[in-house]
């Protein structure tokens, strides 16, 4: 099993590292690389076409301002490609969240939150736990450790209920 974790620019790691450390958090590798639809549109494509054959499962691509990277990705792969749309300074990062967010109908990215890096970490995770029981037995006593948490967290704020 195996995610790739793609940015449009270096200057993205900072988010999109996070998807990473959360994929290799749960034992399953993960390369990283900085592949731009608009600056290397030749590599990009190929690697859209070649990842499938690469043993890669899951595409996580990250881009920031004018975000087409997911997109095209998407265009040309049958694998599923989660988009993370990066903040920038100017506008917010609403600018990438839109142009990751309404693809066309037929060519599908699971868009996550601006920034959401982390959760599309989780969200690969999930996807490859559908078919490996123990993957999926590790993200259930994640999710119950987020559970305790929250409730702990409760506690020392109000009491016991
Ligand atoms: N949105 C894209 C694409 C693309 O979609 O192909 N390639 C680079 N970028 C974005 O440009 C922003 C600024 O990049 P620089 O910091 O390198 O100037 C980054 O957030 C990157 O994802």
């Amino acid at each position: 099993m195996s995610v790739a974790v793609v940015m449009g620019s270096a200057s993205d790691h900072p988010v999109m590292g996070e998807a990473a450390e959360t994929v290799r958090r749960f034992g399953v590798s993960c390369l990283e690389q900085v592949v731009s639809a608009h600056r290397m549109p030749d590599e990009m494509l190929r690697f859209g076409h070649e990842a499938a054959d690469r043993g890669i499962d899951v595409i996580i691509a990250g881009a920031g301002g004018a975000a087409h990277l997911p997109g095209m990705l998407a265009s040309v792969t049958h694998l599923p490609v989660i988009g993370v749309p990066v903040k920038l300074k100017a506008l917010d990062g609403l600018d990438s969240l839109l142009s990751i967010v309404q693809m066309p109908r037929g060519v599908p990215v699971a868009t996550v939150a601006i920034d959401g890096a982390a959760n599309a970490g989780l969200l690969a995770l999930r996807i490859l736990a559908t078919r490996d029981a123990e993957l999926a037995a590790r993200l259930r006593a994640h999710r119950e450790e987020l559970g305790e948490e929250a409730r702990r967290r409760g506690r020392d704020l109000f009491g016991e209920a």
